[in-house]
């Protein structure tokens, strides 16, 4: 049988992808999203029965000062690898953000809201969602917010390394979200990507959060408590945490229609962050 395509190698979701059978990842080297055109041939050279794009400019600060960088990886290659697998009439399975949204109001953001983003990586993602839509194929643009794993860098394995040396940290109290493990990612994108190749009907927009939803601050607390790391959290607002891109107050996802179209339900990131910790070592 084809192998399902994955763009991206070493990123968090990525590498879980990659411990799936029939998954093929490019590395930046096989396939650089700056380059569109080499995107396109790697597809068509592979033939694949599905591709998945887990490859993008994910620095949210750096992007403030690089944001024509961002868009060629974030919008315009994602837009052509859709157009490719539109044109050769398989699935384009695209991971999206919850910083496409302003963050206003305290109600979880449907896939149908209105979209705002505060800074350049979420303008340059929402810019690629419509791409990947506007291409007219068997496409799922999942949303998705703060991705955790064993692998890369986010914020769990910053808690621990800062946490290790502090006696307390101040940690944002009033950005509200849901950490989401890369693994449980990798593993919707798969099935959405099979569904799709049977009811292509079933392509759109979705969400898919862990639950439940915490704040960055407790997020941090649970990391702490789950490690056994003596450091006190200190509830801040985000006004006292300055940082070069804006960041949504509101990032909590209303997932529910991955679970009716796809029956995938929100998994519990506590669970998953057990998980990481104990593949860190640190449990
Ligand atoms: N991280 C998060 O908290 C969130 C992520 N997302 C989205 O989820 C998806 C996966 O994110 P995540 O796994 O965390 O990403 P990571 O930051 O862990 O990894 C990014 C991946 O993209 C690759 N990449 C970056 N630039 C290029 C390029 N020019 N050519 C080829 N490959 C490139 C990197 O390769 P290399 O190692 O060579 O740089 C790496 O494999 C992305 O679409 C992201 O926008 C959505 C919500 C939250
Ligand atoms: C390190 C640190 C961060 N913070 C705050 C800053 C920020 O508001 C929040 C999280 O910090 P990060 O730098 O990990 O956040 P960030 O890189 O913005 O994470 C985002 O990445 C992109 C790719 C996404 O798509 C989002 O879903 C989200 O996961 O925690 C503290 O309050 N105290 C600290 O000591
Ligand atoms: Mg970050």
């Amino acid at each position: 049988m084809k192998d399902v395509l994955v763009f991206g190698q070493t990123g968090q979701v990525a590498r879980e992808l990659a411990r799936h059978a029939g998954v093929t990842c490019l590395s930046r080297a096989e396939a650089d999203l700056t380059a569109p055109e080499a995107c396109d041939a790697a597809i068509r050279a592979h033939g694949p029965r599905a591709v998945i794009n887990a490859a993008a400019y994910t620095a949210v600060d750096r992007a403030e000062s690089e944001p024509a960088l961002a868009h060629l990886i974030n919008a315009a290659t994602p837009g052509t690898m859709a157009r490719t697998c539109a044109d050769m009439g398989i699935p384009f399975v695209q991971i999206s953000t919850d910083y496409v949204f302003d963050g206003s109001g305290e109600a979880p953001w449907r896939p149908e809201d209105p979209t705002a983003p505060l800074n350049t990586y979420g303008r340059s993602k929402l810019a690629g969602e419509r791409a990947v839509i506007a291409a007219g194929g068997a496409h799922a643009v999942l949303r998705t917010s703060w991705v955790v794993s064993a692998h890369g860098s986010n914020f769990v394995k910053t808690m621990l390394r800062l946490g290790k040396t502090r006696d307390s940290l101040n940690v944002v109290a009033d950005q509200i979200g849901a950490p989401t493990p890369a693994r449980d990612i990798a593993a919707a994108c798969l099935t959405i990507a099979e569904a799709l190749i049977a009811r292509p009907e079933a392509a759109g927009v979705y969400h898919l959060a862990g639950a439940p939803d915490t704040s960055w601050a407790g997020f941090a607390r649970e990391t702490f408590d789950q490690a056994g790391i003596a450091c006190r959290v200190e509830e801040i607002p985000t006004s006292a945490y300055p940082t070069p891109a804006a960041r949504p107050g509101n990032s909590r996802l209303d997932c529910a229609t991955l679970e009716t179209v796809f029956g995938l339900a929100r998994p519990d990131w506590r669970q998953g962050l057990h998980a990481i910790l104990h593949d860190l070592g640190e449990i």
